[in-house]
C-alpha cells in the first residue's frame, strides 16, 4: 500500500477542556498517514495525479483552528473526515500529540484509523 506521508504538522489552537485553556493558544502536533496510489503521479510525473501533502496541511490547519475545541479526539476526527470527504483518501491513520498537557510526560496523544483499504 501506498502512503503520502504528513509528519508533526505543527498547529497553534484553542484546544482543551478547562476554562484557562480556553484563553489561550496550544499547540498540536498532527502526523497523518494517507492511503494513496502513487504510481500514476510518479509514472506521469504529473502533479494532477498526486496526492498534495501541501494543501492537505493547509486545510487540515485551517479546519482545526476555525473555532475553540475541547478534546483532542475530536480533532483526529475531523482531519480523518476532512482527508476522506474532500481528498478522497480511502484510509487514514491521524496521530494527534498535544506537548505540555501533562508536565511529567513529553506528550500525549490519540491515535484513530478510518476507512478501508
Ligand atoms: N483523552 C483526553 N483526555 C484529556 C483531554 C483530551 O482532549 N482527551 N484533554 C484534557 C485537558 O484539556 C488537558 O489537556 C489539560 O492539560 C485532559 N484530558
Amino acid at each position: 500500500m501506498d502512503k503520502v506521508l504528513i509528519s508533526q504538522l505543527s498547529v497553534a489552537t484553542v484546544i482543551g477542556i478547562y476554562e484557562w485553556e480556553k484563553q489561550i493558544h496550544q499547540n498540536l502536533l498532527i502526523d497523518l498517514e494517507m492511503a494513496w496510489d502513487n504510481r500514476p503521479a510518479a509514472d506521469s510525473d504529473d502533479y494532477q495525479h498526486a496526492l498534495c501533502y501541501e494543501t492537505v496541511s493547509n486545510r487540515l490547519t485551517a479546519l482545526i483552528t476555525e473555532k475553540p475545541i475541547e478534546l483532542i479526539e475530536t480533532v483526529a476526527e475531523r482531519c480523518a473526515k476532512c482527508v476522506m470527504d474532500e481528498f478522497n483518501v480511502p484510509w487514514v491513520k491521524v496521530r494527534v500529540m498535544k506537548p505540555g498537557a501533562v508536565p511529567s510526560a513529553a506528550a500525549v496523544g490519540v491515535e484513530i484509523e478510518r476507512g478501508h483499504l
